[in-house]
Parts: structure tokens; sequence; C-alpha cells
């Protein structure tokens, strides 16, 4: 596996300390489609794999040959039948599990602007929901930890641990950042 210091992609090392910034990291998008008319996000009830059972925005691994905002806009079709041709970068969250040697680093960004009707895949259903009224406690437990932050639209940087069982966080660190292009 690529690690950390040597993709060039990654930028999570850019504020891990020595001891994470070691580990092996696997990279991954999370993309919110945005209906601001009407003060509505698009999740999608992950069926299979990772996160099955809870809803999220729409992500997956960075293909090798894609850049990360290539990869989100990707996914977001993919995953939801929506085509944007771009995707607003709001926040770098970075995942330690317990069980894994590999820690996450997941982008995360909003999508504003773009085609088509969400359509249910083999991966997500999608639904609406209001951004005032988020279903928090069927998504991840780090979600409304900076998702408050997002709606102010603060970009941030979190790190958050997890046990084994994939729901308690036993550590989190969340910070606002004036930008998101470290390494640029
Ligand atoms: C641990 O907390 C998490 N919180 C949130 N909100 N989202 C998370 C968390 N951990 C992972 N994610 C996101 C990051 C990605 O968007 C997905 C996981 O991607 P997946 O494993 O489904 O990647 P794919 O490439 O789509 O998988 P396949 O190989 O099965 O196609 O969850």
């Amino acid at each position: 596996m690529t690690d950390a210091v040597t993709d060039p992609r990654f930028v999570g090392w850019h504020v891990e300390d020595d001891a994470h910034r070691a580990m092996p990291h696997r990279l991954y998008t999370l993309v919110f489609p945005m209906d601001s008319a009407r003060s509505r996000v698009l999740l999608g009830m992950k069926k299979r794999g990772f996160g099955s059972g809870k809803l999220n925005g729409f992500g997956g691994k960075v293909e090798p040959a894609e850049t990360v905002e290539q990869g989100a806009i990707r996914e977001l079709a993919e995953e939801s039948g929506l085509v944007a041709a771009a995707a607003a970068r709001c926040g770098l969250l970075l995942f330690y599990f317990e069980d894994s040697p590999v820690a996450m680093e997941v982008h995360v960004f909003q999508a504003r602007e773009y085609s088509g009707v969400p359509v249910e895949t083999d991966e997500m259903r999608p639904e609406w929901f209001g951004v005032d009224s988020m279903p928090f406690d069927r998504m991840w437990a780090d979600d409304h930890i900076w998702w408050p932050l997002m709606m102010r639209g603060d970009l941030f940087v979190g790190r958050f641990w997890f046990k084994a069982d994939q729901v308690t966080i036993t550590r989190s660190e969340l910070d606002r950042v004036d930008s998101l292009d470290f390494a640029q």
C-alpha cells in the first residue's frame, strides 16, 4: 500500500503527529450534495460494505490515477446518479480504528451544483434531509461533531479514534483551519 509520505495526494500527514504520520494511510472521499434552495442535503443509506446500515454522504476510495476531487465526483456519480462538474472542499477527517494498522484519510466535499436526479444504486439508497434536522442517530458517531462547522462554512480538520465496535469514540480532535491546501 502507498503510505502517507510517498503518495503526493495525501495531505493528512501535514497534521499528524510523528506516531500517526508513520502509519500507512488510505485515501477516501465523502461528498454531500446540497440543495441550498430547500436547505436540504442528500444522504445515502449504505447497503453493503464498510459502514453498511448507516446514512452518510457519497464517496469511497480514491483510484491511483485520479485526483482527490476527481475521485469525489466519480464516486458521487457511481453511488447517487448525480453528475457534478466540481466539488467544494470542506474538511479533512482522519480516522483510527483500534483493530486496524491503517489510518483513513477522508476528504470531505460539498456538491453545490449538479445535474440528474438521485437514484438508488447497489451501494446506496438516497434520501433528502433538512440540514437542521439531521438523522445523527443513524450516521457515524463523529458526524454530529463536525457537521456544525461545515454548515457554518468553516473549513475543518478532525481526528477521531474509534474502538473496534466502530461506534465508540475514545478520543477526538477538531480544529477550524484557514485553508485545506496544506501542500500546495
Ligand atoms: C469512521 O467515521 C466515518 N464517518 C463518516 N462520516 N464517513 C466515514 C467514516 N469512515 C469512513 N467513512 C466514509 C468514507 C467513504 O466515503 C466511505 C467508505 O468508502 P468505501 O469503503 O465504501 O469505499 P468504496 O471504494 O466505495 O468501496 P468498495 O470497494 O466497496 O466499492 O465511508
